[in-house]
């Protein structure tokens, strides 16, 4: 008897990360366990993932891998969420934060091996008013200097850094309300952080101890420190010591709404927008079937 091969897309964003796609297809194309019958396809515009993705499902194929980074897998998963399709990640982005989180390998040629295996989870998505998110979502000065960034004319590490100080210096916290598990908290916050998954990416933990697939979120709430506690901060990222910090306040939901004093920026996994001053958020358990080693 002759068993059908897997149907399984591709779906690679020329736009995202620092080179890693062309060496990506070549692996694929050299690795990819010969069960799959695949297919690559190139984006030609942002968005253009989701539909992909729903144009092969009606196709009949099962499984669609995002080759990207977390803006790509996000449009890949919100349309993956809720169905019975899996997807998996290739990680060519910058940031690449739920693959980061979900221990897929950043190596192209060890983390093909995990599409090859096929090993799959339930992971839920955060949904901040109308968008999903994956990894994280917040108000507050990440959307600012990720708007910022999005407007500027040049890229890189630098054009960042540069945003950032002079961002940094005219910030005044913003002013909060939060209403969850019952309670109305009133806060003063230099940002807020919903994280489904535990990293913003490039292994900066703003919630260590996120899981994925608990049905919950953390709501990070930041207070702004002095610019001298800005390196000891981020050495607390990277090393899943940020709850230790007089500035953190972690609490656990699945879901709450955040009032602001006005409409402003917000950005779900680190796509930079905006939306109104009620903010609604809340988590789907297990809505997205996902490969993983
Ligand atoms: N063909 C395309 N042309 C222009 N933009 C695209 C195209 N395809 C996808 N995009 C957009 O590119 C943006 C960046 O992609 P992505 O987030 O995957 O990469 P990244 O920013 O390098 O990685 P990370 O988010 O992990 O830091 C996303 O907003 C996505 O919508």
């Amino acid at each position: 008897m002759v068993t059908e091969k897997e149907k399984i897309v591709f779906i690679v964003n020329p736009v995202s990360g620092t080179g890693k796609r062309d060496k990506a297809l070549k692996i694929i194309r050299e690795k990819l366990s010969d069960r799959y019958n695949y297919k690559i396809v190139t984006t030609k515009f942002a968005g253009e993932a989701t539909e992909i993705v729903n144009a092969y499902h009606k196709q009949g194929y099962t499984k669609v891998i995002a080759v990207g980074g977390d803006g790509t897998v996000n449009e890949v998963a919100k349309a993956v969420a809720g169905t019975a399709l899996e997807m998996g990640i290739l990680p060519t982005g910058s940031g690449n934060g739920l693959a980061r989180h979900l221990g897929i390998p950043m190596n192209i040629t060890k983390a093909i091996k995990v599409i090859n295996n096929g090993n799959v989870i339930n992971i839920d998505n955060g949904v901040i008013n109308n968008h999903v998110f994956f990894c994280t979502s917040g108000v507050g000065f990440d959307a600012l200097i990720g708007n910022r960034f999005a407007e500027a004319s040049t890229r890189g590490l630098s054009t960042y850094a540069k945003i950032t100080t002079k961002e940094y210096f005219a910030f005044r916290e913003q002013q909060y309300t939060i209403v969850a598990n019952g309670e109305t908290l009133e806060r003063s916050a230099f940002m807020v952080t919903f994280a489904n998954a535990s990293q913003y990416g490039n292994n900066a933990f703003i919630a260590p101890q996120a899981n994925a697939s608990d049905g919950m979120m953390d709501i990070v709430i930041v207070k702004k420190f002095p610019l001298y506690i800005a390196p000891i901060f981020a050495v607390r990222m990277f090393t899943k010591l940020i709850n230790g910090s007089k500035y953190v306040e972690t609490i656990r939901a699945k879901e709450a709404i955040l009032y602001r004093k006005e409409a402003g920026y917000v950005h779900y996994d680190g796509e930079p927008g905006s939306m109104g001053a009620e903010l609604k958020v809340s988590i789907v358990h297990a809505s997205v079937r996902i490969m993983v080693p």
